[in-house]
């Protein structure tokens, strides 16, 4: 007697019931292979989709960051401190053109500095890629990331345990805001917030230094601008977002005790600086025999601004963080009373617009083609004029540098950086 197995595998009946259990037999092997395949299929696409909603989640939190163990090295390296009394800074907008400047002149020292940086397409990503290496050459990382990502800010505070932070990460320019609105709440006003409440939070809580505007005066008369004047009539929405981020920053001193200072910028300009200014755009265009457009007030008045020299506003930035005075809360709990500040760092001389352009003329040697328009209304002040009585009086800060100097530094970076042969921007 023949088995089940054999029964089924070698019938004794030759015919149907044969050819009926080998196609049995091949649509039983061809079913489960089919099987085998849809599952390897579907596992394949699972693990995908998983994949992908890790990465995708990864991304709007930052923690693709801070997975890494080398990651973790590099901030704790940048962020020693090596010097006796020396702080740990974490500076915002690390890659861009007041925050690399900064950055570098406190490492020099021997603070210990970790940046954070988005590197936006705003301006140039190449330029700000080229500050992010100077930066990273003299012992500085630059964490990847937006201020809006409070995971990785969490965990640069978790590893760093800043004494300090410089906020310099912003949307910055007056007219672009009519462009692009949103770009200027998601930084200035949403990406503002997440730091502050992160701040907030940290033990311990670290003082804080920020970027505000001269733009904050506004459409006002009274010059030289003072810190006491008036501030509630912005001109363009930039303005308007740095006027709510002094306010904003205040309701964090009163509530959680942190301290807070707000440094109100006049027209910073000097080598490795933004494109979209007009001293550098203007200086590409007179190089590349292009012509430049000169805004002008009513009644053709020329429009003047108080240009600032880098070094100058480092020195002012850095002052400000030597004696910005402790935080008093931890956790998010106010112990007492901490100092909230704010200081105009201009340069007290305000030059005008075309006077700015016959520098650029006299350093590169060559004349501009100049158009007069008179100024859009698109958020632009006719002048600008700092009074720096407070800043001289609390951090002995005085600035040194006249614009004819300045752009003379300026220039000779800009020819050393893109060279004369302008095609290729
Ligand atoms: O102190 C600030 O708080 C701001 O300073 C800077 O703004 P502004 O003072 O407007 O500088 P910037 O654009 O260089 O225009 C300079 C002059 O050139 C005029 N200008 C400009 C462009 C042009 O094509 N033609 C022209 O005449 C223009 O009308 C103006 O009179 C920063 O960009 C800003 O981020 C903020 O920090």
């Amino acid at each position: 007697m023949p088995s089940l197995e054999e029964e089924l595998m070698f019938p004794s009946t030759p015919g149907k019931f044969k050819g009926q259990n080998r196609h049995f037999h091949r649509c039983f092997a061809s079913t489960s292979t089919m099987f085998l395949w849809a599952l390897f299929l579907i596992a394949i696409t699972a693990s995908y989709l998983c994949f992908q909603s890790f990465m995708d989640n990864n991304k709007s939190t930052g923690v693709r960051y801070f997975t890494s163990h080398h990651w973790e090295k590099q901030v704790i390296n940048s962020a020693q401190i090596r010097r006796t009394h020396g702080m740990s800074v974490l500076v915002t907008g690390a890659a861009g053109f007041v925050g690399s400047h900064v950055s570098l002149a406190l490492k020099k020292r021997g603070d210990g500095v970790v940046g954070i940086d988005n590197f936006n397409n705003y301006y140039d990503v190449l330029l700000k890629k080229a500050r992010k290496n100077l930066l990273n050459e003299n012992g500085i990382f630059i964490a990847e990331g937006d201020i809006n990502e409070s995971k990785l800010l969490l965990k640069l505070f978790d590893i760093a345990k800043f004494t300090h932070v410089m906020h310099l990460a912003a949307q910055a320019g007056v007219r672009y805001a009519m462009e692009n609105p949103n770009s200027y709440i998601h930084s200035n006003i949403a990406g503002l917030v997440t730091l502050l409440e992160v701040s907030k939070n940290a033990h311990p809580q670290p003082a804080v230094v920020w970027a505000s505007s001269s733009s904050v005066y506004g459409l006002n008369e009274k010059v030289p601008f003072s810190e006491s004047d008036r501030t509630d009539r912005p001109a363009s929405l930039y303005a308007a977002t740095k006027k709510a981020g002094e306010e904003i920053t205040h309701t964090y001193n009163h509530i959680y005790g942190l301290s807070v200072t707000g440094l109100r910028f006049f027209t910073v300009y000097g080598p490795w600086g933004r494109p979209d200014m007009a001293y550098f755009s203007f200086t590409r265009n007179i190089l590349q025999g292009k012509p430049i457009t000169i805004y002008r007030g009513k009644n053709r008045v020329d429009l003047a601004r108080d240009f600032t020299y880098i070094d100058d506003v480092v020195k002012g930035c850095i002052g400000s963080l030597d004696t910005s005075g402790k935080s008093t809360g931890s956790g998010g709990k106010k112990r007492g009373p901490a100092p909230y500040r704010i200081f105009n760092l201009g340069n007290t001389s305000p030059v005008s617009v075309p006077m700015m352009v016959g520098m650029l003329e006299k350093h590169l040697k060559i004349k501009a083609k100049k158009n007069f328009v008179v100024m859009p209304g698109n958020g632009d002040v006719p002048f600008t004029h700092a009074n720096i009585s407070s800043a001289q009086k609390e951090f002995g800060y005085k600035p040194t540098t006249d614009l004819q100097t300045g752009l003379k530094k300026f220039v000779r970076w800009y020819l050393s950086y893109y060279g004369y042969n302008q095609g290729k921007l």
